[in-house]
């Protein structure tokens, strides 16, 4: 554009002035798009030979009113001063009238994107025109907006270009709360994603807020949490959820259990046998790291395992580095496996077994899942850390354990030992840590029958031992009423203890149970002694076997339930069915299609569903009652509607069943 190159410089001065020009190239690829489009260095030169021919332009006062585009361009002008009658004021305001070469140029060169703020000092060099507002966000964006066009509204992405977009951001952020804590300003208007943004409702803070913040983990359906007190403290007829299942501590406990008898550990890498005579899948029970010689004197181990005959789970005790000598010693279990008793763990067999390296003498029990040793209970680390928390309480002897869990425990054990006495053998481990705890307040003498085999040759007296073990039951007990394991070194004071926080009646009893046999002590005699106890401890089984009576009645309603869904489940929209598909439409299938849709898919007056699991529980149980209340069915077309009994509904379900069955 010839025309163009007065204004760039004044005449006579225009090979000069391109000349200076080449120094100032800018880099903004919009900047230099613009530039080369009108006269770089050596195009001015060819235009300034041309020049030289060209007319003298004629400048007018007008020009003095317009922006030097020196100034515009590169934001300042050599000639200034020198004869550029153009405006060096870039604070005055700019033409009323554009020049007709800017307002015919396809680059608007003034908008404010190319403005950059410290144009007027005039003294701006080359490489400020780098400044950071000039180059865009991104490259790619900004070669391409270069190419376009900036008078294009496309220009708005860039976040300087205008005030208009700021205000817009603000405006926005008003709008829809304060997006900008999420980062958001940052965010282009443009594309599909604006108007997510704008849309009511679409964005969640909340969301935002938690994002990231919490990893949820999949929620495990099958657990029950107990209900909350405000839904709890209910009316007499009403009814919570839980109310229709097993309690909750019931049901924890018991998948406790499976999930126990279902534990596996890699056996290579415990060093432990894949197999052991007929048992396998060995799992460690005895978390202990170090073993006490104490009780056996040897060495032992405790396993879970599995047993490839029965398939069944058997702990499996092991007695370290034992060699058995007389085979005679075996026949000693043949006793013990006929005594199958409430408070013993059943002992099923013994062998010998060199899969762990040495000699080793296994004695197979039945397996009681998540039990502890009466040890673990009153003595582990976690009853001392509750007695610790306790002693700081009001009363210090809260964590003394309770009198009837004492006389519990006593019963329960005497009952062992009279089973145990009247099969012609004695229990010899009478010890905290050979107790079994296997339910609330449920104990097992454990153990059995592995002294009489570790003893074998030495030929003892069972009368003798008989007595032992009951003095070894007074010694638990005292053990237990003064919870400390160092009780029995000093009886008068242990029992003045006991004296102090019990009953007489338990401290006559442990004083009958610890004293010289004369001439000798019968387990009889300690029944004796039990009496009014004994009927207290039956009375306290009785209520709890009552409480775990109505739980299975509850399950059992549920196992009820859930083969009444079976059945709905074969025959609700079998359009298949006997090559008909009006089956399920049509006679006793649509009543009970519709009877499904007033159970399931009930809806409120807002038309929303109605989540009721008690309204569905009564339904089911009304149903398989057969009940003569009736009910009204309507059709999904609210056009008719059927009167019906739960007993007809019943007959359809029976029928439509049949009909299934029959086909097989
Ligand atoms: N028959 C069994 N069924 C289920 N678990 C058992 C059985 N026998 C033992 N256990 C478990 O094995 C663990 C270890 O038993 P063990 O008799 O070795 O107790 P301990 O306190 O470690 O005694 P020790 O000092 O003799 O090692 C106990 O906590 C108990 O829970």
């Amino acid at each position: 554009m010839a025309s163009a190159i007065p204004i760039m410089a004044p005449p006579g001065t225009v090979a000069a002035a391109a000349a200076g020009d080449d120094n100032n190239t800018l880099s903004t690829p919009a900047a230099a798009n613009a530039w080369t489009s009108k006269a770089p260095g050596p195009v001015s030169k060819s235009s300034a030979a041309l020049n030289a021919s060209a007319k003298p332009v004629s400048l007018t006062n007008s020009n003095k009113t317009r922006t030097c585009r020196n100034i515009v361009i590169h934001g300042f002008c050599k000639y200034e001063g020198k004869g550029c009658e153009f405006n060096h004021d870039v604070n005055k305001p700019a033409a009323s009238i554009p020049s007709p070469e800017l307002s015919k140029a396809k680059l608007h060169v003034n908008s404010p994107i190319f403005k950059p703020s410290n144009l007027s000092s005039g003294s701006v060099k080359a490489d400020s025109i780098n400044a950071p507002e000039f180059v865009p966000k991104s490259s790619q964006d900004a070669t391409s907006l270069a190419g376009v066009a900036y008078t294009e509204s496309r220009q708005m992405a860039h976040p300087y270009a205008s005030t208009m977009q700021s205000s817009l951001m603000s405006s926005m952020n008003n709008l829809s709360g304060s997006f900008s804590q999420f980062g958001m300003n940052d965010m282009s208007m443009s594309g599909p994603m604006q108007g997510n943004y704008y849309g009511e409702g679409s964005v969640n803070n909340y969301y935002y807020q938690g994002s990231g913040a919490m990893l949820h983990q999949p929620l495990q359906y099958h657990l029950y949490n107990t209900p909350l007190p405000h839904v709890s403290n209910l009316l007499p007829h009403q009814k919570t959820i839980h109310g229709f299942f097993i309690s909750d501590s019931l049901r924890e406990e018991l998948h406790r259990k499976n999930e126990m008898i279902l534990q596996a550990v890699n056996a290579q890498e415990y060093g432990l046998p894949e197999e052991l005579h007929e048992y396998h899948s060995l799992y460690p029970l005895d978390l202990t790291q170090e073993k006490s010689t104490e009780v056996f004197g040897y060495q032992s181990s405790v396993y879970k395992s599995m047993c490839s005959v029965d398939g069944r789970t058997y702990a499996l005790r092991r007695i370290e580095g034992f060699r058995l000598t007389n085979e005679l010693a075996m026949q000693t279990i043949e006793g013990w496996r006929r005594i199958r008793h409430a408070n013993i763990v059943s002992i099923r067999e013994a062998f010998t077994s060199k899969a762990f390296g040495d000699h080793s003498l296994i004695f197979v029990y039945d397996y009681h899942p998540c039990s502890k040793t009466l040890y673990d209970v009153h003595f582990g680390p976690q009853a001392q850390l509750a007695s610790q928390v306790v002693v700081g309480a009001a009363k210090n002897t809260d964590h003394i354990i309770h009198e009837r869990i004492l006389w519990s425990y006593l019963i329960q054990l005497t009952s062992a030992l009279k089973k145990i006495h009247s099969a012609g053998v004695a229990a010899r481990l009478i010890d905290p840590t050979k107790i079994l705890v296997t339910g609330k307040n449920r104990v097992r003498l454990n153990c059995c029958g592995i002294m009489d085999m570790l003893t074998y040759d030495s030929a003892p007296n069972i009368a003798h031992l008989q007595q032992d073990d009951i003095l070894n039951l007074g010694q638990l007990m005292m053990t237990l009423a003064c919870k400390s394991l160092t009780a029995t070194h000093s009886i008068s004071k242990s029992i003045d203890y006991i004296a102090q926080h019990y009953s007489q009646d338990m401290k006559n009893m442990i004083l009958f149970l610890m004293s010289q046999p004369v001439p000798m002590k019968t387990v009889d005699q300690i029944i004796t002694m039990l009496g009014p106890r004994v009927l207290q401890e039956i009375n306290d089984v009785q209520n709890a076997n009552d409480v775990l009576e109505s739980d299975l009645g509850r399950e059992l309603e549920n196992g009820r339930l859930a083969r009444l869904l079976m059945k709905f489940g074969f025959i609700n929209e079998r359009p298949e069915f006997d090559m008909d598909p009006a089956w399920s439409e049509t006679g006793d299938r649509y009543i009970i299609k519709l009877f499904r849709d007033y159970v399931f898919h009930q809806v409120d007056e807002a038309g929303l569903p109605v989540l009721d699991v008690a309204h569905v529980l009564t339904c089911l149980n009304k149903l398989d009652a057969g009940v003569d209340e009736k009910i009204v069915l309507m059709s999904r077309d609210e056009l008719s509607c059927l009167i019906v009994s739960y007993r007809e509904i019943k007959a359809c379900i029976e029928s439509a069943f049949r009909d299934l069955s029959k086909s097989k």
